[in-house]
């Protein structure tokens, strides 16, 4: 069988991460990292495209890839898929409509809605097909986990469905089990964190990473006190889109810290900053008694807990969780994220027709 050479396109809240697999094999790999002050200059998430487009074609150029390429000829690209309507887990193709709610409302409040946008004007220029897989938004919740106590305002799934999948499958292999039969909490810890219930390969319930729930992050205000919060919007200090930028990217770490680096926060630490040190350790507390409100979730049987996500790389944040949880279930720590091998194996199924491509409606 011939091999296909597949680009996958992830941007994070922090970062721009692009890879080219030769079929499930990396032959390249960046991550463009991106600080608060550059983005917030682009103004909005779809004010970021030219400057991460522009970084994804060099960064391409500069490994002799992308579209003056002579060695490798791309067959298909692959994008995180950001805020479009709820979906099921799956491959999808970047269709006109698709094109269409990326590019509008909702979908400017997370950069993953960027992945799609740019692999589908890659794909264009190319003349191959652009893909999407386990788009955030990703729904598979009970009813009892949507329902809220306000009618008219229902819970929303949108995770980081592609790496809590991909890395509760890595665990189910540890475990000898299938995901199909396993009950296991997923905490994915990067500039947003979620916290899933994956119930017989399906995630039952989750907070949600963007509409403030669950823990604060590296920029996000999680969970907060619903009163205070409407004083400010009606302080007349803030406009709609500042309250919204407020909770989705300049809060938690960043607004307690002045940084969303975890390794900053780290240093400063080192250097005997005790308040750092106390927010890293609410952070950790918040992550913690988030797993716990899963394993009422999971009825108390739970056979893993994944701890995963770029802050998964420090042992002093998933050490302190590991000291509030590990009576539960084994637990797996899985540093960085597999978000980009998971693209590509969904796009190589469907260049193989190994799976069905599905349609956004
Ligand atoms: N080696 C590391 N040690 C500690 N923290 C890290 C490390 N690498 C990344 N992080 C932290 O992880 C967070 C970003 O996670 P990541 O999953 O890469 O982000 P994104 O959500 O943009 O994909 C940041 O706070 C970053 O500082
Ligand atoms: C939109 C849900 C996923 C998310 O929060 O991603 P980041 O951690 O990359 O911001």
């Amino acid at each position: 069988m011939r091999a296909y050479y597949i680009l996958a396109i992830n941007p994070g809240s922090t970062t721009t991460k692009i890879a080219v697999y030769k079929d499930q094999q990396c032959v390249l790999e960046r991550a463009l990292t991106h600080d608060r002050d550059e983005l917030d200059r682009c103004g909005s998430v779809m004010g970021q495209k030219p400057l991460r487009q522009q970084m994804v074609m060099q960064a391409l150029r500069e490994a002799g890839q992308g579209q003056e390429q002579e060695h490798i000829v791309l067959d298909a690209v692959v994008g995180r898929c950001g805020m479009v309507k709820p979906l099921d887990s799956g491959t999808y193709r970047i269709g006109d409509k698709m094109v269409e709610d990326l590019s509008s409302g909702e979908a400017s409040l997370h950069a993953s809605s960027l992945g799609g946008l740019i692999a589908r004007d890659i794909g264009d220029a190319l003349g191959i097909p652009a893909f999407t897989v386990d788009p955030v938004v990703t729904d598979e919740l009970v009813p009892q986990a949507k329902l809220t106590g306000m009618p008219g305002i229902e819970r929303r799934s949108i995770f980081h469905a592609l790496n809590a999948k991909a890395m509760a499958r890595r665990a189910c292999a540890e475990l000898g089990k299938s995901y199909q039969n396993s009950r296991l909490i997923v905490a994915h810890m990067g500039g947003g964190i979620t916290v899933g219930a994956h119930h017989y390969g399906r995630v039952i319930d989750v907070n949600d990473a963007m509409m403030g729930e669950g823990p604060f992050t590296p920029e996000r205000s999680g969970a907060l006190p619903l009163v205070p919060v409407i004083d400010m919007c009606f302080s007349g200090q803030y406009s709609r889109q500042e309250m919204v930028d407020l909770i989705t990217n300049q809060s938690g770490m960043q607004a307690l810290l002045g940084t969303n680096d975890l390794r900053v926060c780290e240093k400063m630490i080192k250097n005997g900053d005790s308040f750092a040190a106390l927010v890293l350790e609410s952070m950790a507390y918040q992550v913690s008694k988030q797993i716990g409100a899963m394993v009422a979730v999971l009825c108390g049987r739970v056979d893993g807990i994944v701890l995963t996500g770029g802050m998964a790389y420090s042992d002093r944040f998933t050490g302190q969780i590991k000291e509030r949880v590990d009576l539960i279930a084994p637990v797996f720590v899985y540093p960085g994220e597999s978000e980009m091998l998971a693209m590509a194996q969904g796009a190589l199924a469907a260049l193989q027709g190994s799976c069905r491509i599905l349609e956004y409606e």
